[in-house]
């Protein structure tokens, strides 16, 4: 099989949560009473190497904080690495923070065109899509209205319906997908059944170690930024378990 995800040594440092209160006239103070100290950092993914072949269905476990939403986020090109690089061939469809990439100000039919695009589709295949995309968020009525005037289960629905209809090479999924309300929460997970009977590669961030052991072949364990263990999915799973008990 064909590899289509590689990373080499990939490590990546954020600054932690306390600077979200960073304060200008505080930060000059402090310069002025010689008290400024550099922004704490935390290293959130340390050294990580992995192969990953076209047509692998990939969960990926671990604790809270461990690191697995900022792992997806350096795969999709969301986030850069401090150190080492990322490699990824093909089209890639992040299904993380849905709708992030729309402008509210827009109509729904231009966000459609700009996100399709964003996400490696060519402008006249997006022409052509437009109609399913639509009829499967089920936003006909919304589509000459701006983004803005959305609710956020339908901004939701609008993303999601757009990554999936564009059968990107590789799925990119945080947690297992609970998008919109009942009817269109059964809708998408059919949709996503269809995925994985397909060819394409899934990357999947789940809790649920029953959904990733039933759902992939391989697994990648994190424990804080690191890879405890990658293999088999049930293997590392009981590996896992053993450790957390
Ligand atoms: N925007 C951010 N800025 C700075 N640090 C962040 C940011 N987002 C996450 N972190 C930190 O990065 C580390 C890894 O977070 P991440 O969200 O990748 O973990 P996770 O394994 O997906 O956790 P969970 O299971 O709780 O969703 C944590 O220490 C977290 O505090």
């Amino acid at each position: 099989m064909s590899e289509i995800i590689r990373l080499d040594d990939v490590s990546l440092w954020r600054r932690t949560q306390e600077e979200f209160s960073y304060d200008l006239k505080k930060t000059l103070l402090s310069f002025t009473e010689g008290k400024y100290q550099k922004p704490a950092k935390k290293l959130v993914i340390d050294s990580i190497n992995l192969k990953i072949d076209a047509g692998e269905k990939v969960g990926i476990i671990g604790a809270n904080g461990a690191g697995k939403s900022t792992l997806l986020k350096l795969i999709c090109g969301i986030l850069k690495p401090t150190h080492g690089t990322v490699k990824v061939k093909g089209s890639i469809s992040p299904l993380i923070e849905l709708g992030a990439g729309f402008d509210g100000e827009l109509p729904v039919l231009d966000n459609i065109l700009m996100y399709g695009i964003m996400l490696g589709a060519s402008r006249q295949d997006m022409h052509e899509r437009t109609e399913s995309i639509l009829d499967f968020a089920e936003l006909k009525d919304y589509a000459h209205a701006p983004v803005k005037a959305l609710s956020s289960g339908m901004v939701a629905r609008l993303g999601f319906a757009i990554a999936t209809d564009v059968k990107p090479d590789i799925l990119i999924l945080d947690e297992v997908l609970s998008v919109g309300d009942e009817s269109f929460k059964r809708k998408s997970q059919r949709r996503m059944e269809e995925f994985w009977e397909d060819n394409s590669t899934i990357l999947v961030v789940s809790h649920s170690l029953e959904f990733i052991n039933q759902s992939c072949e391989k697994a990648i364990w994190l424990n804080q930024g690191k890879i405890s263990d990658v293999g088999r999915a049930s293997d590392v799973i009981k590996s896992y378990i053993n450790q957390v008990i």
